[in-house]
C-alpha cells in the first residue's frame, strides 16, 4: 500500500455534479472538423449527481445508484463512462495508477442521461475535482483545464460549476453577467435520451450572431426580458427528432407566472423561468403530480 493510500485509506469524498442549463445557445460557426462554434450562456442548478469515493487497495471501479444509475446500463459503469476516463487522466497526471490508491467510486445518477443538462459532463468534472483533491494530485488549472477539454465540450464549463459565457467551442470561458439575487427555474424532461451528434447534424445551416451581454441583470423579468430576444440553436432539430420536446414546451408555457420557456443545450430537457425559486419549486410539485413519468426539478440557480 502506498504512502498516500494509508493517509487517506479512512475517508470518503464527495463531490456534487450540478446540471448546467444553457439559457440561450447560439451556434454562431463550424470549424473545419466539423465542431460547431457556440455562444452560450451557461448557469447551474442544485439538481445534482453525487460522486462518491471510497479509498481502497483494489483496482479503482466504479458502481452507479440512483434513479438513472440502471437506466445507464452496467456497460457505462465501464472504463467508457466519463467518470472512468477522468479518473485515468488524473491517474496519469499521478504517474500511473500504480502511484494512487484504488477503491470505490459511487455515482448516484440523479439526473437525466443524454439531456442536454450536462449530466455526464458534470460527472466527468467532479471526478477530476475530487480525485485530484484525494490523491492530491493538484495538477496546476491549466492542466486540469486540458483534461477537461479532452474529456467534452461541456466539462470545462462544469469544473467550476458556476454560471458562465461559454465560446469557442466551449472550451472558452469568461464571467457571467450577475444574475438576478431572485430567479427560479423549472427543468422537465420527457424521458426520451437525444443524441448530441445528430441534432448538431440535423440543425438548419443558420449561423446566429454572438449576443451583446449587459453587466447585470437586476431582477429575474429583465433576464427573461434578455433571453427572450435570444435563441437555442438546437432547438427546432431537436422538436424534429424528439417530437415530445415541443409537448414539454408547450406545457411549460402554460404554468401561471413563468417568464421564459426554452429547452437547454441539445435537448430533451427544457426549463422555465420563474421570478423566484419557491415559485419554481411549487411549479415542479404540481407538475410532477400530472405528469408522474417526467422528470422535473425545481429551485434556484447555484
Ligand atoms: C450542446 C452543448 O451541451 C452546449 O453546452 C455542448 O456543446 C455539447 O457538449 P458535450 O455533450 O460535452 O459534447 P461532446 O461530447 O464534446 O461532443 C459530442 C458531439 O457533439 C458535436 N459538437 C459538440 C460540441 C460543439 N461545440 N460542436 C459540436 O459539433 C460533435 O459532433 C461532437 O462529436
Ligand atoms: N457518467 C455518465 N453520465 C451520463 N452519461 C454518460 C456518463 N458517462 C458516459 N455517458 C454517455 O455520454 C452520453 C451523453 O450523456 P450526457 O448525460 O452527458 O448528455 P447531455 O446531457 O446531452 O450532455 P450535454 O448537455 O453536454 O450535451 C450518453 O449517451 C451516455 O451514454
Amino acid at each position: 500500500m502506498s504512502e498516500k493510500t494509508e493517509n487517506v485509506s479512512s475517508q470518503i469524498f464527495s463531490e456534487s455534479a450540478r446540471a448546467k442549463i444553457n439559457l440561450y445557445l447560439h451556434v454562431t460557426g463550424k470549424r473545419a472538423d466539423g465542431y460547431h462554434l457556440l455562444d452560450s450562456l451557461a448557469v447551474f442548478a442544485e439538481a445534482c449527481d453525487e460522486l462518491l469515493y471510497e479509498p481502497g487497495d483494489e483496482e479503482l471501479r466504479l458502481e452507479l445508484t440512483g434513479r438513472f444509475g440502471a437506466p445507464l446500463g452496467q456497460d457505462a459503469a465501464g472504463q467508457n463512462n466519463l467518470v472512468m476516463k477522468a479518473a485515468a487522466m488524473v491517474q496519469a497526471a499521478a504517474g500511473g495508477a500504480a502511484k494512487v490508491p484504488g477503491g470505490r467510486l459511487v455515482l448516484r445518477k440523479e439526473l437525466p442521461v443524454a439531456s442536454g443538462i450536462g449530466g455526464g459532463s458534470a460527472d466527468a468534472a467532479a471526478a477530476l475535482r475530487l480525485l485530484s483533491r484525494a490523491w492530491q494530485v493538484e495538477p496546476d488549472s491549466e492542466a486540469l483545464s486540458l483534461m477537461a477539454e479532452k474529456l467534452g465540450a461541456d466539462v470545462p464549463v462544469c469544473l467550476d460549476s458556476r454560471a458562465a459565457r461559454m465560446e469557442g467551442i466551449g472550451e472558452k470561458l469568461s464571467d457571467a453577467p450577475a444574475l438576478p439575487p431572485s430567479c427560479g427555474i423549472l427543468l422537465v424532461n420527457c424521458g426520451v435520451a437525444v443524441s448530441t451528434p445528430e441534432i448538431f447534424r440535423r440543425r438548419d445551416g443558420h449561423f446566429v450572431p454572438r449576443a451583446d451581454l449587459p453587466d447585470a441583470w437586476p431582477d429575474a423579468q429583465s433576464l427573461a426580458g434578455f433571453l427572450s430576444l435570444q435563441s437555442n440553436s438546437l432547438q427546432d432539430a431537436a422538436c424534429l427528432v424528439c417530437p415530445p420536446v415541443r409537448d414539454v414546451l408547450n406545457v411549460l408555457a402554460d404554468i401561471p407566472d413563468n417568464l421564459l420557456v426554452r429547452m437547454s443545450g441539445s435537448g430533451a430537457t427544457c426549463f422555465a423561468i420563474f421570478p423566484d425559486d419557491a415559485t419554481a419549486r411549487q411549479a415542479a410539485y404540481s407538475l410532477s403530480r400530472n405528469r408522474p413519468e417526467w422528470w422535473v426539478w425545481g429551485g434556484g440557480f447555484c
